[in-house]
């Protein structure tokens, strides 16, 4: 149905202006919304297959009221309702009373259909010779990756073509068929449950004893590197001198800022640990850093303290472990020769990912035999943040000139439209060895791209699609939603909080309002509601430029002149005339603000309040990634569908406890549709994939699209590979989701996938 009545006011999908449709879909779930004909409640459908329309959750009713909107449809239509709805008035034609549809035709587009990305190259089925290796069916390249044993091996495998099988597989012929000694063999990969999955695997297929599999090394490069340093010094590598968390670090850093005389309150620490973290994973000493601007001559700076003040507590870092145990092996021939009397054979998962520590030791420790076998796909390189290169990849033939290079490209996962599209995205890349992926089956589905208004409406429609999937028999273990960075996820979290469907999210993520641009911006909100919020005070005193030591001036002063801590600034002694007269400004305002819509308030505390000059202080300090003003548009984004201040606050507040609930949870299901980053998804697969935001300036991610502009195309490669990883995750049914607007602001359809629009 097209009609329906809100709050006495006719409603008309065909008028009304898409940006509301979320607000009527959330005011329908609580019976707002009502028939038009019988005047019973009727929700919004909004989903991604169908047109959205009224319907009755009765399907009866559903069936007698629609016929009945046809047969009546000239008493209803949208013409007669717009004369109906104005007056005449001293030759003004004005609203009888404040319509949520407009009259003119909504510039966004009222409904686009979703659409299939055009696949251009047509299935053609080449089937592969299978053959059986102890019991595991392979393919001919799969087959040689598993029985070429000696020397340098370089498996070039694509995306779903059979990586973990064949390692696994490999694994399993070398003790199984050659009896190579397990205890001569290390299998290096990137996270703890690969390993886990392949020491499984293994078990599960092996006729050794449990005795003889504990002799096979699996593990990542930090748990396989530490507990060699372990052995040679207990002390030095006890676990309890880690610096286990990013807080401890960040301690170390602000230290040093303080000492430096930066402004601790404003320089992004997190960006600069990142910057250290990938010195130290390229093997730069701070005297090997040339600073390239005075953010990292800063950060460089910082690097020297942290190194200092570890050496002095005796303490170490995750990175530690491979750097260490490298100058270890380096510098000790004796160590070195009785690792290698140990270890023959070297497997390297993910070996995209390598980054140069962790190269050169692999190379050092099989420099004797120089059996090493890497397997990676250069096209999924996604942590070049980390130190990670293709290069190694790409210059594996010069580093080994006698070594063996497989290609696995049968992709045995995708159905052939999403292969063949994913192909097309990667291929516009130059960095990276020719090669196309062929699909193994042709489905009739297509990768589709759908085109809701924004954020929210996107999750909106992407859990009504996987309920009504849920309807016809699917499992909520086989969606998974992926999106480009944490805040990315944002709606969606929020969306299935709200829905009764089972959803996992990563455990360690923080909720989007504990983000410090959001704190600060909620902190008006919430003092204009309880003008003695002690915690958002305290939030409060930064964007407002004091000094955190006020914080207690200001508790006191509110008890000397009974006050409320509002109220107490206007008391502080000693400020800056300038800073008076703004918080002579800003004080009374605070407490106007739960009169305004919470959209409007946020633009007020932006821009009449101060918190813009405070944004762009922190824009100027090297923040590319995550941008304050990125997180104060997201929240906007999510104020807009609120009507009051309080409510807007009850949201976030509850939203925020759910999330900490979620992550301090001491038993975790892992059951339910896949929330994550493409980060994150990489290795897995899923029967449905969503991909959130494939628009400029999210996939391909704002500062990337920035770098390319100064004429750096690296990181636009890197999303375009991000791309291709999520593209890739998906069996049969890939959804990427087009919205018109993201962060308040008209999107385009991400550049990658033009050629298939
Ligand atoms: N020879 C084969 N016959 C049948 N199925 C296969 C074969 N090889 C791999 N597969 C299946 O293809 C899918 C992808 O395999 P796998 O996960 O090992 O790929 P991958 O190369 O690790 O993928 P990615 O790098 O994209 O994560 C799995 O479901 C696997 O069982």
């Amino acid at each position: 149905m097209k009609f329906a009545i809100m709050d006495n006011r006719e409603l008309d999908l065909s008028q009304l202006p898409r940006e509301e449709y979320q607000t009527v879909y959330e005011l329908s779930l609580t019976d707002r919304v009502l028939c038009k004909i019988c005047s019973q409640p009727v929700k919004l459908y909004l989903g991604i297959s169908n047109e959205p329309s009224f319907y009755h959750p009765n399907h009866k009713e559903n069936e007698r009221c629609q016929q009945g909107e046809h047969s009546h449809s000239h008493i209803i239509s949208p013409i007669e309702d717009v004369e109906e709805a104005y007056i005449e008035r001293n030759g003004f034609r004005i609203p009888k009373s404040r319509a949520i549809s407009t009259l003119e035709r909504p510039k966004t587009p009222i409904w686009q259909q979703p659409t299939p990305l055009k696949v251009h190259s047509p299935f053609t089925y080449q089937q592969n010779h299978l053959s059986s290796v102890l019991g595991i069916s392979l393919d001919a390249p799969q087959k040689q990756a598993v029985m070429t044993i000696s020397g340098p091996l370089l498996i070039l495998a694509g995306a779903g073509s059979g990586k973990t099988r064949v390692l696994t597989t490999r694994a399993l012929y070398m003790l199984e068929e050659q009896k190579i000694d397990a205890k001569s063999i290390m299998l290096v990969t990137f996270t703890a449950k690969a390993a886990r999955e392949m020491n499984e695997r293994i078990k599960a297929n092996t006729t050794l004893n449990q005795v003889q599999l504990n002799q096979l090394l699996i593990g990542t490069f930090h748990s396989i590197f530490y507990k060699i340093l372990l052995h040679h010094d207990r002390n030095r590598w006890n676990s309890s001198h880690l610096l286990k968390w990013d807080w401890q670090k960040e301690n170390y850093l602000k230290q040093a800022a303080r000492e430096l005389g930066l402004d601790e309150k404003e320089f992004p620490f997190d960006q600069a640990l990142q910057q250290i973290g990938y010195w130290k994973n390229t093997l730069y000493t701070p005297e090997d850093v040339k600073p390239s601007d005075s953010f990292e001559e800063t950060v460089l700076s910082l690097y020297k303290y942290y190194e200092q003040q570890k050496l002095q507590h005796g303490q170490f870092d995750f990175d530690d472990m491979l750097i260490k145990c490298y100058e270890l092996l380096h510098d000790n021939p004796s160590i070195l020769e009785a690792y290698q009397q140990r270890f023959h054979y070297f497997l390297i998962d993910e070996f995209q990912d390598i980054n140069p520590v962790q190269y050169k030791l692999m190379k050092l420790l099989s420099s004797h035999t120089k059996n090493l076998c890497a397997v990676g796909d250069d096209d999924q390189t996604i942590y070049s943040f980390r130190g990670s290169t293709p290069s190694f990849i790409l210059s594996f033939k010069d580093e080994f000139p006698n070594a063996t290079i497989i290609h696995l490209s049968s992709n045995y996962r995708s159905d052939h439209h999403i292969v063949s599209s994913a192909n097309a995205v990667i291929s516009k890349n130059k960095q990276r060895l020719p090669k196309q992926m062929v699909a193994q089956y042709e489905s009739s589905y297509r990768p589709t791209c759908f085109f809701p208004y924004d954020e929210e409406e996107e999750a909106t429609m992407i859990v009504n699609d996987i309920k009504e999937k849920i309807a016809e028999g699917a499992t909520p273990n086989e969606f998974a939603i992926l999106y480009r960075t944490h805040t990315g996820g944002r709606a969606i979290f929020e969306r299935f909080v709200q829905s009764s469907i089972p959803f996992v999210i990563e455990r360690e993520q923080s909720s989007f309002y504990e983000r410090k641009m959001v704190r600060g911006v909620l902190a008006y909100l919430q003092l204009s509601i309880n003008p003695d919020h002690t915690a958002a005070l305290t939030e409060l005193i930064r964007p407002l430029f004091l000094k955190q030591s006020i914080l207690n001036d200001v508790k006191a002063l509110s008890i000397l002149h009974d006050c409320s801590l509002v109220e107490a600034l206007l008391f502080i002694q000693g400020l800056p005339s300038f800073q008076i007269s703004k918080l002579k400004k800003i004080v009374p305002r605070i407490s106007q603000l739960k009169k305004e819509k919470p959209v409007t308030a946020i633009q007020i505390i932006e821009k009449e309040l101060g918190f813009h000059d405070y944004l762009k202080k922190q824009g100027n300090e090297g923040n590319a990634i995550e941008k304050g003003s990125d997180d104060v548009n997201d929240l906007k984004v999510v104020a807009k569908k609120f009507s009051t201040v309080s409510e807007f606050l009850q949201h976030t507040d509850h939203m925020t406890l759910t999330q900490r609930a979620l992550k301090e949870q001491k038993t975790y299901n892992w059951s339910g549709v896949q929330l994550m980053t493409v980060h994150r998804s990489k290795g897995l697969e899923y029967k449905y994939v969503y991909i959130l935001g494939a628009v400029d300036g999210s996939l391909p991610h704002d500062f990337a699209l920035e770098s390319a502009r100064k004429g750096n195309n690296e990181f636009l490669e890197e999303e375009r590979r991000l791309l291709y990883v999520a593209m890739t995750r998906a069996r049969e049914h890939l959804f990427l989701s087009i919205p018109s607007y993201r962060r308040g602001r008209k999107a385009s359809p991400s550049r990658f996938l033009k050629p298939l629009l």
